[in-house]
């Protein structure tokens, strides 16, 4: 028999399945910058207004005063084009609150099929936005996608952190990741203008987002339902041997069912936790912390920065072809994700973090160094474009992949899906606020501007070296132990005794 330690066909299907997701999450990432330029010259026509400053002052010289000076674009397209941008991540603000609800209704498995629709709709309403007004089309389907996206970023990692042997954890909750860098560089090479991202094709690219959706509610019944939910939440035992027996081959399953039935001895004490009475409890709030500031620490490490801008850095750098230089970012995004598959699992969570974040902060530096000498000396373009890629590949190494799955390893089956919610609350809430501010930043900081992110950087590189266990290899009950220490003096005053009483009465996650 074996040890139920190998990779079985239903495990890898059950993952892939799963990832498409992720890649439908990447895809829309990336998807609204290369065509830029396109999308605002036919939303400029819709508005019956010009998108060069020649044309407009040809049509209507009144209209001169609506223009943007000295970039020739009307004021309405600007404003339309930045709400198509921006509405993704405020979709995906409100929509991660509900991953918890959402993954405990019917399970995991029917969740990700449910939230489907969503992303097909998105798709149907963006492909066809010429049929209508095509920037309310594209909004409207962006704010759904921008929704089902939220859902998905928590839905994959749960399903997967919950199906995966403990061995291999790490390697499979880090594919969620380069599922996404692997749809952000499609749409980069698709996105291009000989392809897709062109006059004629730019609905179809947009509106591609929404295929992998169907492929992945083809396979979704084709994947066993998560152990843990049948047995820990539903106590579903028989289905939730079937289930494991079917994600991991014959074997003995008895310690999983042990480590289960310890679980949910401890899920039936505290019943499932609410959003609010998470935020609130003292029992839970150094792994909140942990999952948090992880979060915080991926999205203000300034690696949006980098690719919402990395077109623009690199033409300052004086590279003649930056969209090229900038699908070379995609690229090694996802060479980089690729080692940290292979290494997660062997050289540990904490580790690997520690490193990236440390890189990101030298490269950081390095990168200001760059751009503040680069008028003095030509060779200085080398080191900021070097100091881009160094910076991408130590954030695929750690800091981009970790956070997504270490929440789910943090935390045991009461808190986790609010846990997961709220983690990626201020993920998607982070994305929002560089996103926005990113190019008032710079304005005000100008070639220094990389120099603050190198300061968060290091505070980041010094919480983790502080406060971030070692989760590799070790069971959500061995995890879950490493926050305990010196709480389970606390839990025995009042204080604390009342403290876990409220919590098992609240049952609103
Ligand atoms: O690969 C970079 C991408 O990864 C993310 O951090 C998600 O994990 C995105 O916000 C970013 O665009």
């Amino acid at each position: 028999m074996d040890s139920g330690k190998q990779l079985t066909g239903t495990l890898a299907v059950a993952v892939f399945t799963a990832t498409l997701g992720s890649l439908q999450y990447g895809y829309s990432l990336g998807v609204i910058n290369a065509p830029q330029k396109v999308i605002e010259k036919h939303y400029a026509r819709a508005l019956g207004v010009g998108s060069e400053r020649t044309a407009v002052l040809s049509k209507n010289t009144t209209e001169e005063d609506e223009e943007i000076p000295g970039e020739g674009i009307h004021r309405d397209v600007i404003m339309y084009w930045s709400l198509s941008v921006a509405i993704f991540s405020i979709g995906g603000m409100f929509s991660s609150f509900l991953v918890g609800f959402v993954g405990d209704l019917r399970g995991r498995v029917k969740g990700m099929l449910m939230v489907n629709v969503l992303a097909v709709v998105a798709g149907l309403l963006m492909g066809l936005c010429r049929m209508w007004k095509p920037h309310i089309m594209v909004i409207s389907g962006r704010a759904v996608m921008g929704f089902y996206c939220g859902l998905t970023s928590g839905l994959v990692p749960m399903y997967i952190g919950e199906i995966a042997p403990k061995a291999y954890r790490g390697a499979l909750g880090t594919l969620h990741q380069l599922a996404i860098v692997i749809g952000i560089l499609i749409s980069q090479v698709i996105g291009l203008d000989f392809v897709l991202g062109n006059d004629d094709m730019w609905p179809l690219l947009l509106g591609l987002s929404g295929a992998p959706a169907i492929l992945q509610s083809l396979l979704l019944p084709l994947c066993p339902e998560s152990p843990r939910y049948l047995y820990i939440l539903l106590g579903k035992e028989q289905e939730a041997k079937e289930s494991l027996y079917r994600l991991k081959g014959a074997y003995d399953a008895t310690s999983d069912l042990e480590e289960m039935r310890r679980e949910k001895q401890q899920a039936d004490k505290e019943p499932r936790i609410s959003i609010l009475s998470l935020i609130r409890s003292s029992v839970y709030r150094k792994q909140l912390f942990v999952a948090l500031m992880m979060h915080l620490s991926q999205q203000l490490s300034g690696i949006n920065a980098i690719f919402y801008y990395s077109t623009a850095i690199f033409t300052l750098a004086g590279v003649a072809q930056p969209v090229y230089a900038t699908i070379g970012v995609g690229v090694i995004n996802t060479v980089f994700t690729m080692v940290s598959v292979v290494l997660v699992d062997k050289a540990g969570r904490r580790t690997l973090t520690l490193a990236g974040l440390a890189g990101m902060c030298f490269c950081a530096i390095a990168m200001t160094v760059g751009l503040r000498f680069q008028n003095d000396f030509s060779w200085m373009s080398y080191i900021s474009m070097s100091a881009i890629f160094l910076f991408v590949s130590f954030f695929e190494i750690g800091p981009g992949p970790i956070p997504w799955f270490i929440v789910a390893e943090l935390f045991s089956q009461g808190p986790r899906p609010a846990a997961i919610a709220l983690a990626g609350c201020c993920n998607w809430t982070s994305n929002f606020v560089i996103g926005m501010t990113f190019q008032y930043i710079q304005d005000w900081l100008g070639c220094y501007v990389f120099i603050l992110f190198a300061v968060l950087l290091l505070g980041f590189t010094v919480f983790t070296f502080l406060r971030v266990p070692e989760t590799k290899g070790k069971s959500f009950e061995e995890i879950s132990a490493l926050f305990q220490k010196g709480r389970k003096k606390q839990a025995q005053t009042p204080k604390g005794n009342a403290e876990l009483q409220q919590l098992r009465t609240s049952t609103d996650a």
